[in-house]
């Protein structure tokens, strides 16, 4: 399906990146012309690291789009939530301005992939929390959880809230990076399998393994 998903996850740090650029490639392989895009970058200067991991992954060198800030309308250089980074820079961002850069990469590509800054709650600026811009703007979801542990109770809260404010999931994305200990991650997946049915959710849940490649992975089901 063509269109705009955002990523985002059940915390930072979770594989957001690598699953984003993973996605794209895969898409780009499967002949869909797709673009990736970053809703805030903390933590850096210039071109959004983040983006230019998702090129990294793609195989293609920074864009246009990317060097001009389309694909990142704010890059803040403390590596924080956005809210901060950007009072400290002393920046009040403009969400409709990343809304119509995101809007005007969707009228040049099939897929936006808009990679969220942490997980689906943490705060974009101090009073809209990504969730709340996902609404906004009826954008369906890919989440990416993990084996590690401690996603479980991030991820059934994540479900909860979900349910709770109606938000669409197109797919979670279940990372493997990181686990220590098969048993304890193949029986999370599967919890978390039920409770995505037990909320209402039929999204396909996607494993990706530690360091997958291109010809590792299949979102088939997902797009
Ligand atoms: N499946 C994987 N295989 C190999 N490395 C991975 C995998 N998943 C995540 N990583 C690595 O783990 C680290 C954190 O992942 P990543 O940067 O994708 O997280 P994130 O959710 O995008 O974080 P942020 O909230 O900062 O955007 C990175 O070094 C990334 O390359
Ligand atoms: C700098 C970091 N890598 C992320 N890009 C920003 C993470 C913000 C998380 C906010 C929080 O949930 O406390
Ligand atoms: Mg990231």
């Amino acid at each position: 399906m063509a269109g705009v998903y955002f990523v985002t996850g059940i915390d930072t740090d979770i594989g957001k990146t690598f699953c984003t650029g993973l996605m794209a490639a895969w898409l780009a392989e499967h002949g869909r012309s797709v673009i990736t895009s970053k809703l805030v970058q903390t933590g850096c200067v210039g071109i959004s690291e983040d983006i230019l991991a998702h090129r990294q992954i793609m195989g293609i060198d920074p864009l246009a789009e990317d060097r001009d800030g389309r694909t990142c309308s704010y890059v803040f250089k403390k590596p924080c939530s956005p809210h901060l980074a950007a009072a400290q820079e002393g920046v009040v961002m403009d969400l409709d301005l990343i809304s119509e850069n995101i809007d005007q990469l969707a009228r040049s590509y099939q897929t936006v992939l808009v990679e969220g800054a942490g997980g689906l709650c943490a705060p974009v600026t101090r009073e809209v929390s990504s969730l709340d811009y996902v609404l906004a703007h009826k954008l369906p979801l890919l989440v990416v959880t993990s084996s590690r542990l401690g996603s479980l109770h991030h991820s059934l809260c994540l479900l909860e809230v979900l349910q709770q404010r109606g938000g669409t999931l197109a797919g979670m994305i279940y990372n493997r990076y990181g686990e220590v200990d098969r048993e304890i991650g193949n029986d999370s997946r599967q919890l978390i399998a039920e409770s995505m049915k037990k909320y209402g959710f039929s999204a396909p849940l996607v494993d990706i393994v530690a360091d997958a490649g291109i010809g590792q992975v299949d979102f088939s089901a997902i797009f």
